[in-house]
């Protein structure tokens, strides 16, 4: 009988956090009964970051059909991309190369149905864009290799006590007026309901619509944008079903009893949400991509290079973002009979 096949996880950045991470992960396993997954980049880069931090990992390149086994004993790397030569905290000229081809790898993987998920460690955008990366995230080159035609990603950012979706991702904050439209805050909300509902298993979703000014724009007289763009979009979702309300003031959105009258907030931008989201649960909160054909999850945090290498790097947040890949591919693969 074929092996049940693991988790893909990259290892990001290798300047980074995420190969410390990785390995403070793997050490948890049999504690936090973590999911099977394997590393894919240079193992070597993994064996040195273990050494660098006394930690007793040993490191064994396989095959992704090896590695629900080899994982209880070893950590199982799958190889990927360059030799790397960044030090911690340093990246260099291997750095993106080596970060690509991992996300490359593991989502070729997951399509074959040789890894159940893509669970991603961060990159540094500064690092890929200057290598000529011409996706903002993984958020949009993920729908970029899942397919033709791209499927429209969402970013979600979730927890137990909050899920959010910037509408805007990583856009200038300038932009974002022009940007927001009702087709976008329509196509959004429709795919973190369709996703809710069937990859999180709640039957109805209860979906808050952020305005994007104070006030929501206090009926027009602070910004236009809620009247004439957010409102009318929440309309359109109310007539198809959709039980989503707003334009709702965001000020307001986040504290205990407002976060129980929904099941998501979608916001205008990017900080808006994801700094509630993080100042709530930096250390548990994972980043979701919505819309896509597999299941993606990451850390919610970045590449924290001043802390790769110091052994004070927390993974709990990636942890979490192993077990939600886990589950949310099961119940996954449950629907589809696999
Ligand atoms: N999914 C991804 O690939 C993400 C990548 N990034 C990238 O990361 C880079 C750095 O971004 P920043 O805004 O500085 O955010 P960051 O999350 O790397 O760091 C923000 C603060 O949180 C701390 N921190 C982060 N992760 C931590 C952990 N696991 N344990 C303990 N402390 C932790 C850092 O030391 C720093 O003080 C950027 O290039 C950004 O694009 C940021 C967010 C997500
Ligand atoms: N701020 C969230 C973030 O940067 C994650 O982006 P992505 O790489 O998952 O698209």
């Amino acid at each position: 009988m074929a092996p049940p096949p693991a988790l893909a996880l990259t290892l990001g950045e290798p300047a980074g956090i995420g190969p410390d991470i990785t390995l403070a992960a793997w050490l948890t396993r049999q504690q936090r009964s973590l999911p099977a997954f394997f590393a894919i980049g240079d193992a070597a880069v993994l064996r040195r970051r273990a050494a660098a931090l006394g930690l007793d990992v040993p490191v064994r390149a396989c095959a992704p059909e090896e590695a629900a086994a080899v994982f209880a004993s070893a950590l199982p790397v799958v190889s990927a991309g360059p030799a790397v030569t960044a030090a911690p905290g340093h990246p260099d000229e291997t750095s993106a190369p080596s970060a690509r081809a991992a996300i490359d790898d593991a989502v070729a993987l997951v399509k074959a149905g040789r890894a159940t998920a893509v669970v991603t460690n961060p990159i540094s955008k500064a690092v890929l864009y200057a290598d000529g990366f011409a996706f903002p995230g993984h958020t949009e080159y993920l729908a970029h290799l899942a397919g033709t035609p791209a499927p429209r990603p969402v970013m979600m950012i979730w927890s137990p006590e909050l899920a959010v979706i910037p509408a805007t991702i990583h856009v200038p904050l300038a932009d974002v007026p022009r940007l927001l439209t009702r087709e976008l805050i329509i196509e959004t909300a429709r795919i973190t309901a369709h996703d809710l509902r069937h990859r999180f298993g709640i039957e109805a979703p209860r979906l808050a619509i952020c305005g994007l000014n104070p006030h929501a724009g206090e009926e027009g007289t602070l910004g236009r944008e809620d009247e004439e763009v957010t409102r009318p979009a929440v309309e359109a979702l109310r007539q198809e079903g959709i039980d989503a309300r707003g334009p709702l003031p965001a000020d307001t959105l986040f504290h205990a009893a407002a976060r129980a009258t929904y099941d998501a907030a979608i916001g205008a931008y990017h900080d808006q949400v994801l700094a509630p989201a993080k100042a709530l649960a930096f250390d548990r909160a994972v980043n979701v991509t919505l819309g896509l054909p597999f299941v993606r999850t990451s850390p919610d945090h970045g590449t924290a290079f001043a802390l790769a290498g110091t052994g004070r790097a927390d993974p709990s947040s990636l942890i979490e973002a192993l077990r939600l890949a886990h589950r949310l591919s099961a119940r996954d693969a449950a629907r589809s009979g696999r």
